[in-house]
């Protein structure tokens, strides 16, 4: 369970969210809103990836201000562009570059590369240069490099912009299957449809929060 309590956050003078409380405990979460509304900033809260000026973000009792690094590795972050995450030369490489940092054993190391490589269909491309792959390759192995660290839950910023509209199902789908909680910031409202709650950001607070067709219907009517 993720849960937010007082959560105020600036940047310079200007509010960017304002008193969230919130419980997180739904398997699919997903996090609408108009531009600058605040839902970049809300999801990097998640992961400790930002602090909050004021309040607190618990994830399963630990507050990310406190305890970074426990955080982290239960918080998983897909960024909405995968050249941000992805590190090293070839995919192979990069899917093991975060695991060498939890000391596993080269075995164990080896089978959650192999074991993620499988998942998504990237086994041919063990070797390939990661910055060569196609927009919707890249995605995936972004994912990858998250899942082989076996987070419990996973943020999703804008995951599917860059794609084009066969990755974009294809990526959906991945979501759709991950067994771990999802919470995923989207301007792309067919993606959250059959979530379990939508959020609705409005100038840092929440004016939405319900199953996805209510709140989505209120989001859409807000911007027309
Ligand atoms: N590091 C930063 N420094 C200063 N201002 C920032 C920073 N990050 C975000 N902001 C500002 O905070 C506000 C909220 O930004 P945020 O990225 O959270 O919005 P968003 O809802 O994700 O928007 P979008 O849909 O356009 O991605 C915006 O006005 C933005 O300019």
């Amino acid at each position: 369970m993720i849960q937010l309590h007082a959560v105020h956050h600036h940047f310079g003078e200007r509010p960017v969210l304002r008193g969230l409380e919130l419980t997180l405990s739904e398997r699919r979460i997903g996090v609408v809103g108009g531009n600058g509304s605040g839902k970049s900033t809300f999801a990097r809260l998640l992961n400790g990836l930002l602090v909050p000026e004021r309040g607190r973000v618990l994830v399963d009792g630990l507050d990310t201000r406190t305890h970074a690094r426990a955080v982290r590795r239960q918080v998983g972050f897909v960024f909405q562009n995968p050249d941000h995450q992805i590190v090293l030369p070839t995919v192979e490489e990069d899917l093991a570059f975060g695991l060498k940092n939890l000391k596993l054993s080269p075995a164990d190391i080896a089978e959650r590369v192999t074991t993620a490589l499988r998942r998504y269909d990237l086994e041919a491309l063990r070797h390939h240069p990661a910055h060569l792959l196609s927009g919707g390759q890249k995605q995936l192995l972004a994912l990858s490099g998250v899942l082989v660290m076996a987070p419990r839950y996973i943020v999703f910023d804008e995951p599917t912009t860059l794609l084009d509209l066969r990755n974009r199902r294809r990526f959906a789908q991945a979501i759709h299957e991950l067994p771990q909680t999802a919470i995923v910031v989207s301007h792309d409202l067919e993606l959250l449809r059959d979530f379990d709650r939508v959020l609705v950001f409005d100038e840092g607070r929440i004016v939405h929060d319900d199953v996805p067709a209510t709140a989505l219907e209120a989001y859409v009517r807000s911007m027309a």
